[in-house]
């Protein structure tokens, strides 16, 4: 169908000074604009934000933005999501301008995210003064990936798939409940392997993120900001290591919040006439050792 990638992300932050060192003095995102004076800009490209962090009571996804490439293709998302039973609303004037794109829709997909799908960005044209001297990879494949947590993995897929046209890009078994395995679903929407990946978890409250991915166009980017993260005490979630699916090099941060940012670079890119979903039996060639991480937010069950 019509989705062309993974256009913004808002989340609510109940520490927005610690997002600032983690985003803009570790990661080198750079500042970027928009209307809350409190919140947190982040821009990675010529669009004025794409992640935005905004204060809040609580830590959590506000919205995973999905664009489409004009008013066409967003009635005809609109319609479908519709069809299957969920109900849309069409964002104010004053709530698109809010997240600087011409218009977009918002609903809740079938495991509880917050969805919005857009077009029309608003663009900033202003030199992009990012920290690491590094170029974040976006364009036509969009801001990076987002893996979702939820307790019900296939009805989310059957969604992203059937009813948003995403297509799978293989899976990973995780775990066997009754005999059955259970896998982690890698989807895409355009040459990015994954633009979305579900992941089973035991519950879908906050933070609803498991993690965020944005590529940058060098591994000295990446040393770089691995060196920022660990000065600035921010928690390695995981180790530098190389994915056997997207071939991406990338290390895994803990955000304030619960839920983690990878950063990587050199990621596959993949060419849909010949690709065939195939199932990985590691998450990695080397590196990328979990074990110094604090459990994720989405895998504490929420009265602990
Ligand atoms: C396996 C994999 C391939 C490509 C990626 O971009 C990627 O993030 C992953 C890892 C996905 C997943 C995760 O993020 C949370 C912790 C998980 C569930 C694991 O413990 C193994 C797979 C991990
Ligand atoms: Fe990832």
């Amino acid at each position: 169908m019509s989705i062309r990638g993974l256009g913004y992300l808002q989340v609510q932050a109940t520490d927005v000074g610690r997002w600032r060192e983690l985003a803009i003095d570790a990661l080198g995102f750079a500042e970027g604009s928009g209307p809350d004076p409190e919140g947190l800009y982040l821009r990675m490209d010529e669009r004025r934000h794409r992640l935005a962090v905004l204060p809040g009571e609580s830590d959590r996804v506000l919205a995973v933005g999905w664009e489409v490439r004009d008013q066409y293709a967003l009635a005809s998302v609109r319609e479908a999501v519709e069809k299957a039973g969920i109900e849309v609303t069409v964002l104010s004037a004053a709530e698109s301008a809010e997240r600087n794109v011409e218009a977009a829709i918002a609903f809740t997909d079938p495991v509880g995210t917050p969805v919005e799908v857009f077009f029309g960005p608003v663009l900033d044209h202003g030199p992009l003064r990012t920290g690491l001297d590094q170029r974040f990879i976006t364009g036509p494949q969009g801001m990076g990936h987002v893996v979702l947590p939820t307790p019900r993995p296939e009805e989310a897929v059957a969604f992203y798939c059937e009813v948003l046209g995403f297509r799978p890009r293989g899976a990973m078994k995780v775990a066997e409940a009754a005999g059955h395995p259970v896998r982690v679903r890698f989807l895409g929407i355009n040459e990015r392997h994954h633009s979305l990946a579900i992941c089973p978890a035991p519950h879908q409250g906050d933070p609803g993120l498991v993690h965020l991915m944005v590529e940058v166009d060098t591994l000295d980017a990446v040393g770089r900001a691995l060196d920022h993260v660990n000065r600035l005490g921010f928690s390695v979630s995981s180790t530098l290591g190389r994915h056997t699916n997207d071939k991406m090099i990338s290390f895994y941060v803990r955000a304030p919040g619960g839920w983690d940012i990878e950063y990587g670079t050199d990621g596959l890119r993949v060419d849909e006439r010949y690709y065939t979903a195939e199932e990985i039996t590691a998450d990695s060639y080397w590196g990328h050792d979990w074990s110094g991480a604090e459990p994720l937010a989405a895998f504490v069950p929420p009265q602990a």
